[in-house]
């Protein structure tokens, strides 16, 4: 894909169930790539496939809404007056998950999954910042996304607490299609099958 006006043109094939590391300097455009690949921008030129289907190219744009592609950022952003079960429930109404009821057990299965379920009936401000991700972590993977981007999902950590989220990340990640950008040598080698390195931006004029 090719973002002229921020000096972006990569190119990378993730197989099926795998993930690839996006990495390079600041400026370079990672984020950039994972807001095409989400839908939040549209490349000037260039193409994505997700399976069978087009995200974008010439002719055609998918909306955000109807990719089936879930975002971690390095902040989790949960709604701040919502419960951490509410939280994960709310991504899975927007998924089309039928019903209350399912939609609470399937929230409190993944946050069980993600080592908070004693936490489901606390707020984003009543939880610790490894706790918060965690449940960001589940209301991202609930819904059961084809495509998962992560940016930085570490960097915003307390130091000891980066090595068990990133063991949780590694397990449930497991199996599905990600990209991943960082920073972090150690995050390459326990997160990705393989890597892509986007060069430095060009200098400006
Ligand atoms: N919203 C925006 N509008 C215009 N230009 C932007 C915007 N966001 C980023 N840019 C520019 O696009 C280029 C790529 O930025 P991007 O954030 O994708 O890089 P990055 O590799 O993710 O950087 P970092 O490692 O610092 O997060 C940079 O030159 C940046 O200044």
């Amino acid at each position: 894909m090719v973002v002229p006006e921020r000096g972006v043109d990569v190119t990378f094939t993730v197989d099926e169930g795998q993930t690839m590391a996006l990495t390079g300097p600041n400026g370079s455009g990672k984020s950039t790539v994972l807001s095409a690949l989400a839908g939040w921008l549209r490349p000037e030129t260039g193409h994505a496939q997700l399976g069978d289907r087009t995200l974008f190219d010439e002719h055609t744009w998918i909306p955000a809404r109807r990719r089936n592609v879930g975002y971690l950022t390095q902040d989790p952003l949960l709604f701040p007056h919502l419960t951490a079960e509410a939280n994960v429930a709310f991504g899975l109404a927007r998924a089309g998950v039928v019903g209350r009821r399912n939609r609470r057990d399937v929230a409190r299965d993944w946050l069980g999954r993600v080592g908070v379920g004693q936490l489901a009936s606390r707020r984003p401000g009543e939880m610790s910042g490894g706790q918060a991700q965690r449940t960001a972590i589940a209301r991202v993977l609930a819904s059961g996304p084809e495509l998962v981007l992560l940016d930085e999902p570490l960097s915003a950590l307390d130091a000891q607490v980066v090595p068990q989220i990133r063991e949780l990340l590694a397990e449930v990640l497991t199996g599905r299609t990600t990209v991943l950008v960082t920073h972090h040598e150690a995050d390459v080698v326990a997160l990705a099958d393989a890597a892509t390195t986007i060069p430095a931006p060009p200098p400006s004029a």
